[in-house]
């Protein structure tokens, strides 16, 4: 088995995927469509050249926050949310992933409130687990640019569908354009769905910002995401770092997302390296996999062939990024088994 059919096969755990940004080409086109038959008013221009920020491009980080609302006008409805939901698991189940976590916003449209947002993403994710292998849960966002009250209202959702559908919502998370926002303004929300049992992942140290990357390893979240302004060589502090290594926050790593918004300059820098070394629970993910033109197994690749890692290493990456899921001790027990039987026969 080559590497590229390896990497594939290997059953993955992707931890890290926003809705709106992990829609593919093949899913916008369909999206199109749909809003096309059903004599939607089409406010989607979808110019690929647009939405697709490959290796290359000349845009960076702050550039690509303007391409979600092309993916927006897609999943404006229900039934189209409903559709970009599957279909985007669909691929996941597809390229190997045995568990997913996809995040999204929830939005109020012309066409449904936050409420029906929240409730097709959970539907559709119980049809798909009851069809395919793959087992989904959702992780609800909580987005920095917008309004304090904004977040409350979005935590409030969270907490309440956490509680009608405790296997499918299972966390709260940050993200949204970096350099917009304040996390501590956000922390009320956070300290209150932590305190109803809802698990915590933050967007932390994408840009450098030292002061908030303390106080957000602080705050204790299950998870972070990115972490890339916190080694020292990397734009972060001798004290972002030591914190860091001391508490072990599992890091969710999108190498592809960070290489082509160019807040890495290559594969090669990335900080992946210093946190495998430091013995940081590392989490192999796509962030963004329709932006950014990738897939959870193209990442494997790119961090063995990058990182020199060997069969066995990478499958463990694998087999160590479930004990960090938000769903249940069976959920996690049962993919240790699914991974530990693929390691034995392939490694
Ligand atoms: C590239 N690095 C990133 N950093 C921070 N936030 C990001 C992001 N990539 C995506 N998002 C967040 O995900 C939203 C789109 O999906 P949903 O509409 O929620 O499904 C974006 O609007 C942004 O808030
Ligand atoms: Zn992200």
């Amino acid at each position: 088995m080559d590497m590229h059919t390896f990497c594939r096969k290997l059953p993955k755990i992707e931890l890290h995927a926003h809705l709106n940004g992990s829609l593919s080409k093949s899913t916008m086109l369909h999206l199109k469509r749909y809003f096309a038959d059903s004599g939607f008013e089409d406010k989607s221009n979808i110019f690929f050249d647009e939405f697709q920020i490959g290796a290359g491009d000349s845009r960076n980080l702050s550039d690509c926050f303007q391409v979600f609302s092309i993916a927006h006008s897609l999943t404006s409805t229900p039934e189209a949310l409903e559709m970009a939901t599957q279909m985007t698991l669909e691929e996941f189940n597809d390229d190997g992933c045995c568990y997913v976590e996809l995040r999204s916003t929830p939005r109020d449209t012309p066409y449904m409130t936050k409420h029906q947002y929240i409730d097709t993403i959970v539907k559709s994710m119980q049809k798909i687990n009851a069809r395919l292998s793959i087992i989904s849960r959702f992780v609800v966002s909580v987005n920095r640019s917008h309004h304090v009250s904004e977040a409350e209202a979005i935590t409030n959702l969270a907490i309440e569908y956490n509680k009608k559908y405790p296997d499918i919502v299972v966390g709260l998370e940050l993200s949204g354009e970096p350099t917009i926002g304040r996390f501590e303004d956000f922390v009320p929300s956070f300290v209150r769905a932590k305190e109803c049992g809802l698990k915590i992942s933050l967007h932390c140290g994408e840009i450098c910002n030292s002061e908030e990357v303390i106080s957000m390893l602080n705050f204790k979240p299950d998870r972070i995401g990115h972490g890339t302004c916190i080694h020292p060589s990397h734009g972060g502090t001798e004290d972002t770092w030591a914190t860091l290594c001391k508490i072990k926050t599992p890091v969710e790593i999108c190498l592809t997302s960070n290489v082509n918004t160019k807040s890495t300059p290559k594969y090669a820098s990335h900080h992946f390296k210093e946190f495998y070394n430091a013995e940081i629970p590392v989490l192999i993910c796509t962030d963004d996999k329709g932006v950014f033109e990738t897939s959870l197994s193209q990442e494997y690749g790119i961090c063995a062939e990058t990182f020199d890692l060997d069969r066995t290493k990478l499958a463990r990456l694998a087999l160590n990024a479930c004990q960090h899921i938000f769903a249940e001790d069976n959920v996690k027990r049962k993919l240790m088994t699914q991974i530990l039987n693929f390691i034995d026969h392939h490694c």
